[in-house]
């Protein structure tokens, strides 16, 4: 097999591999509209600096588990195109990374609305600014 060690090759690879599973994706498609609304949000609600990092952080588990349950996914394809119970297993299982990361990115995403919105909610102070002040970086 030919390998290349050049970093730029590896790269352009990359980037192949990723427009492809852009293209042929579906899934990957609505998370990324997902992901694109999120930037929206928090760029209407000015989200601070750590904010970000956790909307960032929890949009590339989503988005990083669906690329490799789509991988998982076209191995076992690869492997045995026909119909078995140990395939549908570890799709299955494959399948539950996604469900993971999406419902704590969901939860994540809830607890920073609330914490944005309790002071006018229910006249609290806000948990993650009495929590995080000494992170904040402006
Ligand atoms: N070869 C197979 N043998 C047994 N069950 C299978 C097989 N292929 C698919 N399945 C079942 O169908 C489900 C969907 O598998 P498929 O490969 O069609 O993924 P998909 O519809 O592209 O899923 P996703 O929406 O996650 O990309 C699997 O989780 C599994 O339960």
């Amino acid at each position: 097999m030919k390998r290349s060690h050049n970093i730029y090759k590896s790269f352009y690879f990359a980037i192949m591999g990723l427009l492809v599973a852009l293209k042929e994706e579906r899934n990957l498609k609505i998370q990324l509209g997902i992901f694109f609304l999120l930037l929206t949000i928090g760029f209407i609600l000015r989200f601070e600096p750590f904010e970000w990092t956790i909307v960032l952080l929890s949009s590339s588990i989503v988005i990083v588990s669906e690329m490799i349950n789509s991988v998982i996914e076209r191995i076992m394809d690869y492997i045995n195109p026909e119909f078995d119970d140990r395939i549908k297993t570890i799709k299955d299982m494959s399948a539950s990374f996604v469900l993971i990361a999406c419902l704590f990115s969901i939860i994540i995403f809830l607890i920073l609305i609330l914490n944005r919105f309790a002071p006018y909610i229910f006249g609290l102070n806000s948990c993650f600014n009495n929590h995080f002040k000494d992170f904040k970086l402006t």
